[in-house]
């Protein structure tokens, strides 16, 4: 059976359970596409990152980066645990106020933050604005100075480290888009303006090296760079900050190919190594912010697909067609991501077959999986492919005028619909009918 799979989620007639509920009855209930949430594990993974950092008594916030799934029913889940959020767009904030998520505990990230979008944040009273540039900075100490408003921030600076990963992935290598350059001095200025703006509290330093990230060394890295900068600017700034925030990234397992340490490792490594650093510069502890996005949401989610039309080529490949694919997981098109599928009627019988599991869309890259070893299938079969929680919905788009898929939180035995499918109706919502005169012939 698939190693993804824990025993205790399939029911006795062997078919796929996710958050106590019968995927068949999902996929029936509901329709497919689907995509299905485990929030008990949701609810599992942030306890084990609480705990981490409590076993080690620091001060700390988790503050989860709802790039990876944002919906309203997310972000209330979110504030029932307690932690923060960051968002990265107007349309996140909007969705986290439209679910009465504390505007205290979020952070505002982006690379080109609209004044528009600076000033729904003001308005909202977002916790901290993360910023990323110098033409942000002055924007910002212009707008809180007009309107008065003490406003917490962060700067992201690039530390010049960097992840292995995607490049698509990487952000905290020099040549980045993202964040103010340590090595170039950038970081420095962009400290020396924050301190001279009336209006802005600059309490921390925000970097995040990249995502899928497998190994501690990069985290480490970053500490140690941090906080000798950090010690340094305390001698020559008088700036010494209250938070490090290192962002997210921490790489979870997708198939059997993946050997990634447990998410808390990163953290016990994070914190321990913020330990020894602070005391080895004598500095003071560090507040540390943590931003899990992927790790937090990839495996509580399950894509429920309806398999279609089966092509076998002699000698060639097995493609098996499922109703949804790249309009609800960009990433193997986009990252060359893998995924493991399960049949979802019995996950423990034997594999007949290698296929080859392929999107309705109209592109030849619309691959979901290449060669997946699965039982014999039919057309009507339910196919989950797992570990699909992060990165799906949140990219999904209506590429062929696909509508995109419902959500549905699962928990213990009970499921709820969160975002409805969309209809074909929603899809013209917004079309507008042309306005030119047909030509007189
Ligand atoms: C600033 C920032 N924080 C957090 C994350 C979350 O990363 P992940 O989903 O890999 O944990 C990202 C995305 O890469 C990010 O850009
Ligand atoms: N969207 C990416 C990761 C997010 C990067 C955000 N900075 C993925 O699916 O892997």
């Amino acid at each position: 059976m698939n190693e993804q799979i824990k025993t205790d989620a399939l029911n006795s007639a062997h078919h796929l359970m996710v958050g106590g509920v019968d995927t068949l009855t999902l996929a029936k209930t509901y329709q497919t596409p689907l995509y299905v949430y485990d929030t008990g594990a949701i609810r599992a993974e942030i306890a084990a990152f609480k705990q981490v950092f409590e076993e080690n008594h620091v001060n700390y916030q988790i503050s989860y980066a709802s790039k990876a799934f944002a919906t309203v029913a997310m972000y209330q889940l979110i504030a029932q645990e307690h932690i923060h959020c960051d968002v990265v767009s107007g349309g996140e904030l909007y969705t986290a106020q439209q679910a009465d998520f504390p505007m205290a505990a979020v952070s505002f990230h982006g690379n080109n933050k609209s004044l528009a979008e600076l000033t729904m944040a003001l308005d909202a009273g977002v916790g901290t604005i993360v910023v990323d540039n110098f033409d942000e900075l002055s924007q910002l100490t212009t707008l809180t100075a007009q309107r008065q408003q003490l406003t917490t921030i962060m700067l992201r600076i690039a530390p010049g480290i960097s992840a292995h990963t995607h490049d698509y992935i990487s952000t905290g290598q020099a040549d980045s888009k993202f964040g103010f350059d340590l090595n170039s001095g950038q970081a420095d200025q962009a400290i020396r303006a924050a301190q001279a703006a009336p209006y802005l509290k600059l309490v921390g330093i925000h970097c995040h090296i990249g995502s899928q990230i497998f190994e501690l060394n990069g985290f480490e890295m970053i500490v140690d760079k941090l906080v000798s900068e950090f010690a340094r600017w305390q001698r020559e700034l008088d700036f010494y900050p209250q938070i490090m925030n290192v962002g997210g990234g921490f790489g979870v397992k997708y198939t059997a190919e993946d050997h990634p340490l447990q998410p808390t490792d990163f953290v016990d490594a994070i914190v321990k190594e913020t330990l020894a650093q602070t005391a080895a510069h004598q500095v003071p502890m560090l507040e540390i912010w943590i931003e899990p996005g992927r790790s937090l949401v990839a495996a509580a989610g399950t894509t429920l697909y309806t398999i279609g039309d089966e092509k076998d080529i002699p000698g060639i490949r097995k493609y098996l067609s499922v109703d949804g694919g790249m309009g609800d997981n960009i990433r193997p098109a986009l990252y060359q991501a893998k995924y493991e599928a399960v049949l979802a009627k019995d996950p423990t019988l034997p594999a007949e077959q290698v296929a080859s599991i392929a999107g309705k869309y109209c592109e030849s890259g619309d691959m979901l999986i290449w060669n997946q070893q699965l039982p014999a299938t039919k057309a009507g079969d339910v196919l989950a492919v797992l570990d699909t929680g992060a990165y799906g919905y949140s990219m999904a788009s209506n590429y062929n005028r696909n509508p995109r898929p419902a959500v549905v939180f699962c928990e213990q035995g009970h499921s709820q619909l969160v975002v409805q499918r969309e209809s074909y109706a929603d899809l013209t919502r917004l079309d507008l009918p042309l306005s030119v005169p047909e030509k007189t012939k």
